[in-house]
């Protein structure tokens, strides 16, 4: 469309108010302003735009082309001159018409402006899940979206128009009405569905004043549904991140258990072929024997191998927790207990349970156990639901279970339902020969660790190991060697150095031991003797030599220290 020509006479309020409002029009060029005083406010806006200005409104009536000569003097002698002057195809208007004619377009725009933002809005409020109703201040229902239609069964044709506070006068929509302030949460029931809905409404205020109010609301039991949902699907989250914390799986494999003797290798032929089968083991044997890393290595050579290894000591965990430990708890089955938790047998399901120093545990849970090995099923502590388990299970004490059976601390059918496979595993000082396969790894181990260059052990210094005991088996060994080679600083171990750095070695005189009345050592040394060679005469002869005193003169310091028991 071709651009219109316009140019303004008078340059006066009127004259710029509607130079103006034309300079934001697209369709419109302004060819020119004039007005006899150029510091009227419509010839300083024009001029400074660089639009043409005169003071003479006869040139600017006579510029070809013009479309439109807007007359904003109010001159009558102007106005006629204008008539006389101008081209016949050029049309003259009057300033106020021509204001009026744009006041309404302007009104139009924003007319089309709103209707538009009205069917946006309209298209929101229908898609939405949450029934929305509007109503004025007097109560009269102006607006329903689609989705109260869907909950209410009410159309939105039968609503609009209705009054509130004849159709809910109950309703959160006529009391925030009522009272001018926002309900929330309300629950109450609505329309032909008789659905009940909880709802939140607020006052729509103009300036301070309620012009109506409007409610929003969402069906109970879709609410009820979504709750439930979130609440099943936050325990199941909790329930993994728990199991997640605390499966494990084995650490150790029989490449892991060194030791080259008689002894041992019969010990992990045995254990190799338990561990193709799903046999409960029971692993004896005295405190760092390498109990625990056999049970990794059984599991870890079978078919369980990549399920859980769980590990549960006996010994560690205070009775009263050791059931729900075992068998985990439901929601409120004590105080505390604000959710459910699994327990290791739940964890270790498909896997292998590690039940470390089995001998101190009491007797009623003991009984417990016992179920659970025979039926594979438990229930958690406060618990009605059964749960059902498939658990391959090792146990392991340094205590002599069948001592405890005499004494009517373990159950005996425990034991023989744990015991399908047992395997002894020797004491370090019965099988020696380990000894060098030991230190030597050992050493490589620690020297990686350290950051030592430690090659080997000294003549003096094997000799010093082999005459030890080793009652801590290979947990004191791995002790003594990172003792002292966190001490020592030579490429080759010897007897000083263990003297030197470990009490264990140390003559009594260089251990530190307080000072006491000599006739209370000497009676100490007689019970040490006693206890390790034993009453009998032939224990009491080999006392004697090795205290190094004669039979008869020991005969004499028991008598005399009245160490009676030894008599
Ligand atoms: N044959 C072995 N080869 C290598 N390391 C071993 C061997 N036996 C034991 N160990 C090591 O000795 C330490 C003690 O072993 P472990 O914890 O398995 O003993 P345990 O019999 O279970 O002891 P406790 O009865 O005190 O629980 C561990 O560091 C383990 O790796």
């Amino acid at each position: 469309m071709a651009r219109l020509k316009v140019a303004i006479i008078g340059g006066n309020e009127e004259g710029h108010s509607i130079y103006r409002m034309l300079k934001a029009v697209d369709e419109v060029d302004i060819l020119g302003m004039a007005d006899a005083n150029p510091e009227s406010p419509g010839m300083v806006a024009a001029s400074a735009d660089g639009i043409f200005t005169t003071d003479d409104f006869t040139r600017l009536v006579r510029i070809p082309g013009v479309d439109v000569l807007v007359e904003a003097t109010g001159d009558p002698e102007i106005h006629m001159q204008i008539h006389r002057l101008k081209p016949r195809e050029t049309a003259v208007m009057e300033a106020r018409a021509l204001d009026l004619m744009l006041a309404v377009l302007k009104e139009k725009e924003k007319l089309q402006e709103a209707r538009r933002i009205q069917g946006e809005l309209a298209a929101i409020l229908d898609s939405v899940m949450e029934a929305i109703e509007v109503a004025d201040s007097r109560g009269i229902i102006k607006y329903v979206n689609a989705a109260f239609t869907r909950i209410t069964g009410i159309s939105e044709k039968e609503r609009i128009g209705e009054n509130i506070f004849k159709t809910s006068p109950d309703g959160a929509l006529a009391i925030a009405l009522r009272t001018g302030r926002s309900v929330m949460g309300h629950r109450t029931t609505v329309g032909g569905s008789n659905a009940e809905v909880i709802s939140n409404a607020a006052p729509i205020l103009v300036d301070g004043k309620m012009e109506g109010a409007v409610v929003v609301f969402q069906q109970f039991t879709d609410i009820m549904k979504l709750m439930d949902q979130l609440h099943q699907s936050t325990t199941i989250i909790e329930n993994l991140s728990d199991k997640f914390g605390q499966v494990t799986t084995s650490k150790y494999s029989f490449a892991d258990i060194l030791g080259n003797s008689g002894e041992l290798r019969r010990c992990i032929q045995l254990a190799e072929r338990a561990a193709r089968s799903n046999s409960t083991v029971l692993l004896l044997g005295e405190s760092g024997t390498g109990k625990e890393l056999f049970a990794h290595a059984i599991h870890h050579a079978g078919p369980r191998r990549d399920r859980p290894f769980i590990k549960v000591n006996c010994a560690a965990i205070p009775e009263s927790l050791l059931e729900s430990e075992f068998f985990g708890y439901a929601k409120g089955a004590f105080t505390g207990a604000v959710k459910s938790k699994i327990g290791k047998f739940e964890l270790a399901h498909g896997g292998t349970i590690f039940l470390d120093e089995i001998g101190d545990m009491n007797l009623s849970l003991q009984g417990k156990l016992l179920r659970v090995l025979q039926e594979m099923e438990f229930e958690r502590v406060g618990g009605t639901q059964t749960i059902k388990v498939d658990v391959r299970v090792i146990a392991a004490t340094n205590r002599n279970l069948r001592e405890l059976i005499r004494q009517g601390k373990f159950r005996e059918d425990l034991y023989y339902r744990l015991n399908v496979v047992e395997i002894v595993i020797p004491p370090l000082r019965v099988r020696k020969d380990d000894l060098p396969l030991l230190v030597n790894n050992l050493i490589n181990k620690l020297n990686r660790k350290l950051g030592k260059k430690v090659q080997g052990l000294s003549r003096d210094a094997e000799e010093v190991l082999y005459g030890y005991d080793w009652p801590g088996n290979v947990r004191e060994l791995e002790n003594v060697i990172e003792r002292v080679m966190v001490t020592v600083d030579e490429e080759i171990l010897t007897k000083k150095h263990f003297i030197q750095h470990v009490s264990q070695f140390k003559t009594p005189l260089e251990r530190d031991i307080d000072l006491i009345p000599i006739d209370q050592m000497e009676q100490l040394l007689i019970k040490k003797a006693m206890a390790k060679f034993g009453t009998s005469v032939e224990g009491k002869r080999r006392a004697a030599q090795a205290l190094n005193i004669s039979l008869a003169t020991l005969y004499n310091k028991l008598k005399k220290s009245r160490i009676e028991d030894y008599n």
